[in-house]
Formats: structure tokens, C-alpha cells, sequence
């Protein structure tokens, strides 16, 4: 399927810049480099991340589609540089450089002996390098500061289109979980943001850090799950017509999309699997609204479309791969036992992914709302959407539309 919304990423962990183009958006959305370098300094905080965290800066530079803070309605182009460049303009430098400079730096030291759990090892021997360095470059989820750059831009637009926000939480880190089934709203945000884990759950927090003390201290690493919401929805976003158009199935490709994200789950999803269907299914009674739902055990999406209910994502993260306590591998260089390459790296980056999570999930929805209402720009979409919605309401205006047809006082 063709998407109106398109987005697209460029660069390297320690090249000059990260470079994201998004396609398709509206014209008229408020957005500045401000906010962009705001939602990219969200994604670099919490508990567990390495050193490169402390002492590199994210630098916005727009560089194409906006204009005295609005989109125009072309691409849109956003840079985002990395401030660690010039430690690595040789080994990273685009065009050719002397070997005998090359030889003599020890940051350019062959990587041969690929990480279990990491790109290396099939990426080295599927591109033709001797060396991990080309590989792990661009799988770096570095990369994912160019996806919050664009996916700042999404959010913006379903904030202004939609009023909705975005938001996400830590579930849980190795085996420290939360136990509450509460539901984070936007009001929430700024404690999640302000919590070291990003969790909604103080219980919680306090476990996932002692968790994730510990495991620094054995030389391990961690990963964990990552909730990610939207509350106030239209209803039919998706479609069920077929596979692709499925907003769940579009959501699980754009999560697990996330560097080291290795699950999802829509609403319950595995935990629904274990129950019957009369304690699976989130039944309706009548509302003020039309229709009341007693659960949201879906996560909002029914049929492939949203319902009206909250929409829940879940991502799981595996524990990183540049283990301290080293891991039995391969040297590449003569296939003897070696132990794998180890450099300083994140003991945890849960809290991050779900910064990049709700990123992703901006974009998708976004996508899905552009597909539905079209419109050149925010102001034709508003009123597309007011107009869908103005609809909807009147279909679930039930007894009015009895009184109607009888002829009665509405
Ligand atoms: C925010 C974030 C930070 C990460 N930091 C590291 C890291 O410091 N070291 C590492 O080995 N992997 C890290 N990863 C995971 C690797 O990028 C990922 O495992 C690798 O690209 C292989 O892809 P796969 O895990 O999806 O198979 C991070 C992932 C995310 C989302
Ligand atoms: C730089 C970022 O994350 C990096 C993601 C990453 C990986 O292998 O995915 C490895 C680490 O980088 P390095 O190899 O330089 O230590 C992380 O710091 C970032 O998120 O901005």
C-alpha cells in the first residue's frame, strides 16, 4: 500500500549528522526547532544509558519545509548533528583518507569479533566487510534521533488536528514491573518524563533502578517493555479491508522497526490469548456519548480501526547486546573463539525506546489520519475531521433520530 505520509532517515552513529525527511505532511503546522531539540532531549534521558549520553548534544537544523515556524507542505527536512564528529572525522570521513593516517588510529582498530544479539556478525558477512565497523554504524539506534526529529513533527500535527497527545511509560525493566493497571493520560507526561525510568508507577520505579544497579555492577545489561498511548481518537482510523491498511498491524511494523524491539502487543494481547471470549471482549452499553465500553482490553483497535477507546501499544526491548561481561564469539579474522567487542555502551535504554515508541507511533497514526481526511493543509484537515465527527455523533444520537422519524420534538 502507497502512503500519503512517508519518512525516511540518513546517517551514521558517528558520522557528521543524522538527516529525516518526511513526506506528505500538511502546510500550517506550528512547529519550531525548539520543539524538535525538546522531544530529542526526552529520548537521551534515563536511568541506565551510557557515557556518549553525558557529553553529546543533539543539534537541530532544519533544513527544508518550514518556514517562520509552520510547515509548508513539501518535504521537510530536518538535520541532526552529532556533536562526536570531529573525534571521528577520520575513521567516518566520506571521502577517501590516506591509509597510513588510517593505520595509526586506534579508533579505527578492525572490529572482528561481532557481538551476539547485535547487527555484526550476518551484517558483515551480507554487505562484504572484514570489519563491524560499516555495520554497526548505521544499525546504531542513534539513527532513532532522526525518527524523534520527524516524529516531532507528527505529534505536533495530531496535537493541532486532533487535540491528542502522545504519551508512553514504562511497564517494566528485567523482571521489575509495574503492578498497576493504570492507564497514563497527557497530564501525565511531564511526572513520566521527570521519573529517571519514565514510569508512571513510583512502586515500580524504585525496583527497575535497583534493577538496573545491579546489573551494572555484574557487567550485564537490560531491556524491558514500553507502553505507549493515545486517548481521543476518531473513531475508523485503519481499515480491515485488508492486511496492510490494519493500523495494529501498521503500528506492530513501525515499532518493531525500533532497534532491539522484539515484541508487541496490541491492547492485552498475549494476556487476551489466555482468556475466554466473555472475559476477553470489551462490551457496550449505552452512553452519554452513544456507546460506553466496559474494559479497553482491545487497546482501542478493533477490525484494524480504532474504536474510540484509548489506543495501547506495547513494545518489548531485549537486554543490549554490547554486554560488559563479555560474550563467547567468532574472530571473523580466523574464526577462532574470541570474546565479543566490547566498548562503553547502555546497561539499559527502555526509557529511550519509549521516546522513540511514541515517536513511531505519531507517525503511523498521523499517516493513518492524512489517509482518511486528506487535505493540503491543517485547516482543510480540521475541518474534514469536524466534519466525520459531526457525523459519527449525529448516527449515535439514537433516541433524537427515533423522535425524528416520529415526527416528534427533537
Ligand atoms: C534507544 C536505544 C539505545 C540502544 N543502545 C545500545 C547500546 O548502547 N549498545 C548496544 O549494543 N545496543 C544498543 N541498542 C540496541 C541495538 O541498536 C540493536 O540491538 C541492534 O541494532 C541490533 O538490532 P536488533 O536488536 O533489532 O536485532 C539500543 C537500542 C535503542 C532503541
Ligand atoms: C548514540 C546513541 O545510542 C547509541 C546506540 C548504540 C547501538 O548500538 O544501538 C550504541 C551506543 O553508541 P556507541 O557505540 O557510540 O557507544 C549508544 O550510545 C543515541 O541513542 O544517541
Amino acid at each position: 500500500m502507497e502512503h500519503v505520509l512517508r519518512w525516511i532517515t540518513a546517517g551514521e552513529s558517528h558520522g557528521p549528522a543524522l538527516v529525516a525527511m518526511l513526506e506528505g505532511m500538511v502546510a500550517g503546522v506550528e512547529v519550531t526547532s525548539n520543539d524538535i531539540a525538546e522531544n530529542l532531549a526526552r529520548r537521551r534521558l534515563g536511568y541506565g544509558r551510557g557515557a556518549r549520553m553525558k557529553f553529546e548534544a543533539d543539534k537541530v537544523t532544519p533544513l527544508g519545509g518550514l518556514r517562520h515556524g509552520k510547515t509548508l507542505g513539501g518535504p521537510i527536512a530536518i538535520e541532526v548533528g552529532n556533536t562526536e564528529w570531529p573525534k571521528w572525522e577520520q575513521v567516518m570521513s566520506p571521502d577517501p583518507v590516506d591509509p597510513a593516517i588510517l593505520a595509526d588510529l586506534a579508533r579505527n582498530e578492525p572490529l572482528t569479533r561481532p557481538r551476539p544479539g547485535h547487527a555484526d556478525f550476518a551484517g558483515m558477512l551480507k554487505y562484504g566487510f572484514e570489519d563491524a565497523r560499516p555495520v554497526l554504524e548505521r544499525a546504531s539506534a542513534r539513527e532513532t534521533a532522526a525518527r524523534v526529529a520527524v516524529g516531532t513533527v507528527a505529534r505536533r500535527f495530531l496535537k493541532q488536528c486532533l487535540g491528542v497527545d502522545v504519551v508512553s511509560h514504562v511497564v517494566s525493566i528485567g523482571t521489575a514491573a509495574t503492578t498497576s493497571d493504570a492507564v497514563p493520560g497527557a497530564d501525565d507526561l511531564a511526572a513520566i518524563d521527570a521519573s529517571p525510568v519514565r514510569a508512571l508507577d513510583k512502586d515500580a520505579e524504585e525496583a527497575m533502578i535497583k534493577e538496573i544497579e545491579s546489573a551494572k555492577r555484574a557487567g550485564d545489561t537490560l531491556g524491558g517493555v514500553v507502553e505507549v498511548v493515545v486517548h481521543g481518537l476518531p473513531i475508523g482510523l485503519g481499515s480491515f479491508i485488508s492486511g496492510d491498511n490494519r493500523l495494529d498491524a501498521r503500528l506492530a511494523s513501525a515499532l518493531m522497526g525500533i532497534q532491539a524491539i522484539k515484541g508487541v502487543e496490541i491492547g492485552d494481547g498475549f494476556e487476551t490469548s489466555r482468556r475466554r471470549g466473555s472475559a476477553a471482549h470489551d462490551e457496550m452499553t449505552p452512553g452519554p456519548d452513544g456507546v460506553l465500553r466496559l474494559s479497553n482490553r482491545a487497546g482501542g483497535l478493533e477490525g484494524g480501526m480504532t474504536n474510540g477507546q484509548a489506543l495501547r501499544v506495547r513494545a518489548a526491548m531485549k537486554p543490549i547486546s554490547t554486554v560488559p561481561r563479555a560474550l563467547r564469539t567468532i574472530d571473523m579474522s580466523t574464526g577462532d573463539e574470541a570474546v565479543a567487542i566490547h566498548q562503553r555502551s547502555d546497561v539499559c535504554a527502555v526509557p529511550a525506546a519509549g521516546v522513540v515508541a511514541e515517536s513511531m507511533v505519531a507517525l503511523v497514526v498521523a499517516q493513518a489520519v492524512l489517509e482518511k481526511f486528506g487535505g493540503d493543509s491543517i485547516a482543510e484537515t480540521s475541518r474534514n475531521v469536524q466534519a466525520y465527527l459531526a457525523e459519527i455523533e449525529e448516527r449515535m444520537h439514537w433516541e433524537e433520530r427515533r423522535r425524528a422519524a416520529a415526527g416528534e420534538p427533537v
